[in-house]
């Protein structure tokens, strides 16, 4: 017992850092991104929270989620079941982890704790190319468990198209080409601090890693929408189109061969003052209906960004996504307590979303219609 020499609590007040019976508040997110900031260098956590010029979109996103209201369903005697199937692999819960960068800045096994996280709950890992451990690294941590890998462009074109290949190899289910990073975005708070991979930390699929690299983001304005069918062959992989925004960019590049769009702005760190998530997945859903996948199933669509909910995640589904992703909740989660953390965010919020459609009257991602969803008129659109 430590208690003697501590003085006692105050109900509400928060446990001091060296309370040892102090539980990381996995179910408050507010407070756990706190903790995270408590455990990682300023300038980490300014990487990992931050976002491009003013940051509007980062506090929007969340916002823009709660500018949905919820119609529940009643007497359906409902038991919610989150399993699903995205691009036909089965998964837990429909809440995935979004493909983040660096991930060995907030844990000492990085994204293999992550991928161990995501094995153990069921959930779908997305592994990014700027990670700090290799494509097959990554894969081996967890290989039964399904994940996609992320595609930056490399410096070479020869070292991109190796790394698709390589990651079909490895057994990722899927290919994410990331679009809406043709240059890096504007982060004042990089700038400041002249963020840079700290030392000891290797970008692994790079293939000549300084010692400190800057972030380069080897900007992709060379890709276009032909890159998709190029990738999907190379890879042998379906593609996922990642920051999509657009209807009508959605339709073309399902057109060209891709077998999902992910809504997404990149958590706000690309562009400003950028449409939310939450408002451009509708047009999305609508433009794609009906677009075929080259393998003859219909084109999914997933979604991303301030994420911070079951309930939030509930309206996702009601707006035609079949999956929505987490990224910096799962980072907090890393840097506080690894794997651990990680299991811990995503079983948290897929229980709350279990719990919310159990309330609404929805029994599996696929009953969650548009009707479930209603603009909150009172607030502004
Ligand atoms: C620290 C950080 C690093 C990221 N790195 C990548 C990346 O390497 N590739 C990518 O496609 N998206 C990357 N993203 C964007 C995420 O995949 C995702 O779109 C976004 O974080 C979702 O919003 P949320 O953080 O509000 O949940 C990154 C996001 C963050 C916060
Ligand atoms: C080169 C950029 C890699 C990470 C990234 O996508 C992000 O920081 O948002």
């Amino acid at each position: 017992m430590t208690g003697l020499t501590q003085r006692r609590r105050e109900p509400g007040e928060e446990p001091r850092p060296d309370d040892p019976d102090r539980e990381p508040p996995y179910l408050d997110l507010d407070r756990l991104e706190a903790r995270a900031r408590e455990v990682l260098a300023p300038p980490v956590y300014d990487y990992y929270a931050g976002g491009a010029e003013t940051e509007s979109s980062v506090q929007e996103a969340p916002q823009a989620w709660r500018s949905w209201r919820l119609r529940p369903r009643v007497l359906r005697a409902t038991q919610a079941d989150l399993a699903t199937t995205l691009l036909g692999t089965p998964v837990g819960t429909p809440i995935g982890i979004a493909p983040w960068a660096y991930q060995g800045m907030a844990h000492p096994d990085g994204e293999l704790a992550t991928r161990r996280a995501a094995a153990r709950v069921g959930a779908l890992m997305t592994v990014s190319t700027s990670a700090t451990h290799s494509v097959e690294e990554v894969a081996a941590a967890a290989p039964d468990a399904p994940a996609w890998f992320q595609l930056y462009r490399q410096h070479s074109p020869e070292h991109t198209a190796d790394l698709a290949r390589r990651a079909g190899a490895a057994g990722y289910r899927a290919l994410v080409l990331t679009v809406d990073l043709p240059v890096l975005g504007r982060r004042r708070r990089d700038l400041r601090n002249d963020f840079a991979l700290p030392a000891g930390l290797r970008m692994a699929n790079h293939p000549a890693p300084d010692d400190r690299p800057a972030l380069s983001a080897n900007a992709s304005t060379s890709w276009t929408f032909d890159d998709i069918a190029r990738f999907a062959e190379i890879s042998d992989l379906p593609v996922v189109v990642k920051g999509v925004l657009r209807g009508d960019d959605a339709v073309a590049c399902a057109r060209a061969g891709a077998s999902a769009i992910w809504v997404s702005t990149h958590g706000g760190r690309q562009v400003d003052l950028v449409v939310p998530s939450a408002h451009a997945l509708p047009e999305v859903v609508d433009a794609v209906r009906g677009e075929v996948a080259p393998d003859g199933s219909d084109v999914e669509v997933y979604v991303d960004g301030g994420v911070r909910a079951g309930s939030d995640a509930l309206v996702a589904l009601a707006l035609g996504a079949r999956a929505v992703f987490l990224g910096r909740p799962t980072a907090w989660g890393l840097a506080v307590g690894g794997a651990d953390g990680v299991a811990a965010v995503l079983t948290g919020l897929s229980e709350e979303l279990a719990h919310a459609m159990t309330l609404c009257g929805v029994a599996t991602p696929h009953d969650a219609t548009p009707d479930l969803v209603v603009r909150a008129g009172w607030l502004p659109r």
